[in-house]
Protein backbone atom coordinates (compact mmCIF):
# COMPACT_ATOMS: atom_id res chain seq x y z
CA UNK A 1 0.00 0.00 0.00
CA UNK A 2 1.35 3.15 -0.79
CA UNK A 3 2.36 6.06 1.66
CA UNK A 4 -0.02 8.93 1.21
CA UNK A 5 1.70 11.89 0.00
CA UNK A 6 0.77 15.00 1.67
CA UNK A 7 2.61 17.61 -1.33
CA UNK A 8 1.01 17.46 -4.35
CA UNK A 9 3.08 17.99 -7.23
CA UNK A 10 1.01 20.38 -8.71
CA UNK A 11 -0.15 22.96 -6.02
CA UNK A 12 0.92 26.16 -5.98
CA UNK A 13 2.76 26.32 -8.75
CA UNK A 14 2.09 24.60 -11.96
CA UNK A 15 5.37 22.94 -11.82
CA UNK A 16 6.57 21.95 -8.06
CA UNK A 17 10.44 22.61 -7.52
CA UNK A 18 12.46 20.96 -5.19
CA UNK A 19 16.00 22.76 -4.15
CA UNK A 20 18.74 20.42 -3.35
CA UNK A 21 22.22 20.51 -1.86
CA UNK A 22 20.33 23.23 0.78
CA UNK A 23 22.84 23.81 3.80
CA UNK A 24 22.64 27.47 4.87
CA UNK A 25 19.57 29.30 6.69
CA UNK A 26 20.16 31.83 3.71
CA UNK A 27 19.57 28.76 1.42
CA UNK A 28 16.40 27.40 3.10
CA UNK A 29 15.03 31.42 3.17
CA UNK A 30 15.82 31.73 -0.71
CA UNK A 31 14.34 28.67 -1.43
CA UNK A 32 11.61 29.14 0.24
CA UNK A 33 11.00 32.94 -1.18
CA UNK A 34 11.14 31.30 -4.44
CA UNK A 35 8.32 29.22 -3.62
CA UNK A 36 9.85 25.90 -3.48
CA UNK A 37 7.98 23.50 -1.93
CA UNK A 38 10.77 20.39 -1.45
CA UNK A 39 14.02 20.82 0.43
CA UNK A 40 16.51 19.22 -0.16
CA UNK A 41 19.24 18.11 2.65
CA UNK A 42 22.26 15.86 1.60
CA UNK A 43 23.62 13.54 4.22
CA UNK A 44 26.60 12.00 2.34
CA UNK A 45 29.52 13.07 3.73
CA UNK A 46 31.33 13.11 0.20
CA UNK A 47 29.24 15.16 -1.13
CA UNK A 48 30.52 19.50 -1.36
CA UNK A 49 26.70 19.73 -0.36
CA UNK A 50 26.56 17.66 3.17
CA UNK A 51 25.17 18.66 6.32
CA UNK A 52 25.05 16.32 9.35
CA UNK A 53 21.96 15.65 10.95
CA UNK A 54 22.49 18.63 14.11
CA UNK A 55 22.41 20.81 11.24
CA UNK A 56 19.82 20.00 9.21
CA UNK A 57 17.62 20.04 12.50
CA UNK A 58 18.98 23.79 13.26
CA UNK A 59 18.01 24.19 9.35
CA UNK A 60 14.59 22.64 9.42
CA UNK A 61 13.28 24.48 12.47
CA UNK A 62 11.44 27.20 10.96
CA UNK A 63 10.44 25.18 7.40
CA UNK A 64 6.25 25.89 7.82
CA UNK A 65 3.82 23.41 7.23
CA UNK A 66 3.46 22.22 4.12
CA UNK A 67 6.71 21.91 2.52
CA UNK A 68 8.34 18.66 2.04
CA UNK A 69 11.56 18.31 4.00
CA UNK A 70 13.87 15.49 1.98
CA UNK A 71 16.68 13.98 3.06
CA UNK A 72 19.23 12.76 0.54
CA UNK A 73 21.21 9.52 1.25
CA UNK A 74 23.59 7.44 -0.88
CA UNK A 75 22.99 3.72 0.17
CA UNK A 76 22.31 3.98 3.88
CA UNK A 77 23.05 1.59 6.55
CA UNK A 78 20.12 1.58 9.39
CA UNK A 79 21.77 3.35 11.76
CA UNK A 80 22.95 6.58 9.41
CA UNK A 81 19.02 6.55 8.96
CA UNK A 82 17.97 6.04 12.33
CA UNK A 83 20.27 8.84 13.73
CA UNK A 84 19.01 11.31 10.70
CA UNK A 85 15.70 10.25 11.62
CA UNK A 86 15.97 10.75 15.25
CA UNK A 87 17.38 14.54 14.90
CA UNK A 88 16.07 16.26 11.95
CA UNK A 89 12.53 16.14 11.57
CA UNK A 90 12.27 14.57 7.16
CA UNK A 91 8.95 14.09 5.64
CA UNK A 92 10.37 11.84 2.50
CA UNK A 93 13.59 9.67 2.23
CA UNK A 94 15.74 10.15 -1.48
CA UNK A 95 17.67 7.27 -1.91
CA UNK A 96 20.39 8.55 -4.12
CA UNK A 97 22.87 5.67 -4.40
CA UNK A 98 23.10 1.73 -6.15
CA UNK A 99 19.60 0.63 -3.47
CA UNK A 100 17.99 -2.36 -4.85
CA UNK A 101 13.92 -2.33 -4.98
CA UNK A 102 14.13 -4.48 -1.90
CA UNK A 103 16.04 -2.34 -0.05
CA UNK A 104 13.70 0.49 -1.58
CA UNK A 105 11.08 -1.51 0.18
CA UNK A 106 12.79 -1.70 3.16
CA UNK A 107 13.58 1.33 3.95
CA UNK A 108 9.75 2.78 3.07
CA UNK A 109 8.57 -0.04 5.65
CA UNK A 110 10.83 0.30 8.93
CA UNK A 111 10.75 4.44 8.59
CA UNK A 112 6.99 4.38 7.43
CA UNK A 113 8.22 7.39 5.27
CA UNK A 114 7.56 7.90 1.50
CA UNK A 115 10.75 7.03 -0.56
CA UNK A 116 11.79 9.03 -3.61
CA UNK A 117 14.26 6.85 -5.91
CA UNK A 118 16.99 8.32 -7.78
CA UNK A 119 16.66 6.56 -11.17
CA UNK A 120 20.62 7.30 -13.94
CA UNK A 121 19.01 7.74 -17.12
CA UNK A 122 21.60 7.54 -20.23
CA UNK A 123 19.49 5.57 -22.94
CA UNK A 124 16.80 4.31 -23.87
CA UNK A 125 17.38 0.78 -22.56
CA UNK A 126 17.71 3.00 -19.06
CA UNK A 127 14.26 3.41 -18.67
CA UNK A 128 13.19 -0.53 -17.53
CA UNK A 129 14.63 0.38 -14.58
CA UNK A 130 12.26 3.56 -14.17
CA UNK A 131 9.59 1.19 -14.60
CA UNK A 132 11.53 -1.31 -11.79
CA UNK A 133 11.29 1.10 -9.34
CA UNK A 134 8.20 2.37 -9.93
CA UNK A 135 7.21 -0.48 -8.56
CA UNK A 136 8.65 0.01 -5.05
CA UNK A 137 8.89 3.70 -4.80
CA UNK A 138 6.19 6.69 -3.57
CA UNK A 139 8.35 9.05 -5.88
CA UNK A 140 10.87 8.76 -8.79
CA UNK A 141 13.41 10.85 -9.57
CA UNK A 142 14.68 10.72 -13.13
CA UNK A 143 18.37 12.03 -13.26
CA UNK A 144 21.34 11.62 -15.64
CA UNK A 145 23.57 9.21 -14.82
CA UNK A 146 26.85 10.28 -13.67
CA UNK A 147 30.25 9.65 -15.60
CA UNK A 148 32.41 6.67 -14.73
CA UNK A 149 34.35 7.34 -12.33
CA UNK A 150 32.41 10.40 -10.93
CA UNK A 151 33.00 10.99 -7.32
CA UNK A 152 29.30 11.86 -6.88
CA UNK A 153 26.47 9.61 -7.63
CA UNK A 154 24.64 12.96 -8.37
CA UNK A 155 24.67 16.52 -7.79
CA UNK A 156 27.21 16.92 -11.41
CA UNK A 157 25.02 19.57 -13.32
CA UNK A 158 24.65 16.98 -15.85
CA UNK A 159 21.44 16.57 -18.65
CA UNK A 160 20.65 13.46 -20.39
CA UNK A 161 19.01 13.74 -23.12
CA UNK A 162 15.15 14.69 -22.40
CA UNK A 163 13.55 13.01 -24.94
CA UNK A 164 14.11 10.05 -23.67
CA UNK A 165 11.25 10.21 -21.45
CA UNK A 166 8.97 11.35 -24.84
CA UNK A 167 5.78 9.56 -24.08
CA UNK A 168 6.74 7.62 -21.44
CA UNK A 169 4.06 7.85 -18.57
CA UNK A 170 5.99 6.84 -15.30
CA UNK A 171 3.59 4.65 -12.62
CA UNK A 172 4.64 7.17 -9.80
CA UNK A 173 4.71 11.06 -9.34
CA UNK A 174 8.60 12.07 -10.31
CA UNK A 175 10.46 14.64 -10.44
CA UNK A 176 12.80 15.67 -13.64
CA UNK A 177 16.63 16.18 -12.53
CA UNK A 178 19.98 16.57 -13.69
CA UNK A 179 21.98 20.33 -15.22
CA UNK A 180 18.97 22.11 -15.02
CA UNK A 181 19.12 25.72 -14.45
CA UNK A 182 17.38 29.00 -14.99
CA UNK A 183 18.28 28.84 -18.77
CA UNK A 184 16.79 25.40 -19.52
CA UNK A 185 14.59 24.30 -16.94
CA UNK A 186 11.49 25.72 -18.77
CA UNK A 187 12.54 23.99 -22.14
CA UNK A 188 13.08 20.57 -20.17
CA UNK A 189 9.70 20.78 -18.80
CA UNK A 190 8.07 21.31 -21.94
CA UNK A 191 9.92 18.65 -23.65
CA UNK A 192 9.32 16.30 -21.13
CA UNK A 193 5.75 17.24 -19.32
CA UNK A 194 7.74 16.70 -15.56
CA UNK A 195 5.49 17.98 -13.17
CA UNK A 196 8.08 18.51 -10.80
CA UNK A 197 11.84 19.27 -11.17
CA UNK A 198 15.11 19.39 -8.63
CA UNK A 199 17.49 21.26 -9.31
CA UNK A 200 21.33 21.81 -6.64
CA UNK A 201 24.36 23.09 -9.42
CA UNK A 202 22.28 25.17 -11.46
CA UNK A 203 21.45 27.48 -8.67
CA UNK A 204 24.97 27.78 -7.46
CA UNK A 205 27.96 29.95 -7.62
CA UNK A 206 30.31 26.89 -6.86
CA UNK A 207 29.77 23.53 -5.80
CA UNK A 208 27.65 23.78 -1.95
CA UNK A 209 27.20 27.39 -2.48
CA UNK A 210 23.70 28.50 -3.55
CA UNK A 211 23.13 31.58 -4.82
CA UNK A 212 19.90 33.63 -4.17
CA UNK A 213 19.72 35.09 -7.10
CA UNK A 214 19.61 32.09 -9.15
CA UNK A 215 17.43 30.65 -6.81
CA UNK A 216 14.81 33.07 -7.68
CA UNK A 217 15.51 32.73 -11.51
CA UNK A 218 15.01 29.81 -11.28
CA UNK A 219 11.25 29.65 -10.27
CA UNK A 220 10.68 32.53 -12.26
CA UNK A 221 11.35 30.42 -15.28
CA UNK A 222 9.02 28.42 -14.30
CA UNK A 223 5.90 30.75 -14.20
O1 LIG B 1 24.29 17.06 -4.36
C1 LIG B 1 25.11 16.21 -4.05
O2 LIG B 1 26.23 16.53 -3.66
C2 LIG B 1 24.75 14.77 -4.16
C3 LIG B 1 25.62 13.83 -3.62
C4 LIG B 1 25.34 12.49 -3.72
C5 LIG B 1 24.18 12.08 -4.37
C6 LIG B 1 23.31 13.00 -4.91
C7 LIG B 1 23.59 14.35 -4.81
N1 LIG B 1 22.77 15.29 -5.34
C8 LIG B 1 21.58 14.98 -6.05
C9 LIG B 1 20.87 16.23 -6.39
O3 LIG B 1 21.12 17.28 -5.91
C10 LIG B 1 19.75 16.20 -7.30
O4 LIG B 1 18.79 15.34 -6.73
C11 LIG B 1 20.05 15.85 -8.73
O5 LIG B 1 21.06 14.89 -8.86
C12 LIG B 1 20.35 17.06 -9.56
O6 LIG B 1 21.56 17.62 -9.32
P1 LIG B 1 22.12 18.74 -10.30
O7 LIG B 1 22.44 18.13 -11.61
O8 LIG B 1 23.33 19.25 -9.61
O9 LIG B 1 21.08 19.81 -10.40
Amino acid sequence: MPVRLQYPLAEPRPTAIKFCGLSRPADVAAALDAGGRYLGFVFFPRSPRAITPTVAAALIADVPPGIARVGLFVDPNDATLDLALAEAGLDIIQLHGSESPARVAEVRARTGLPVMKAVGLAVADDLAQLRLYGTVADLLLVDAKPAPGAVLPGGNGIAFDWRLLGGQRLARPWFLAGGLNPANVAEAVRLTGAPAVDVSSGIERAPGDKDPALIAAFAEALV
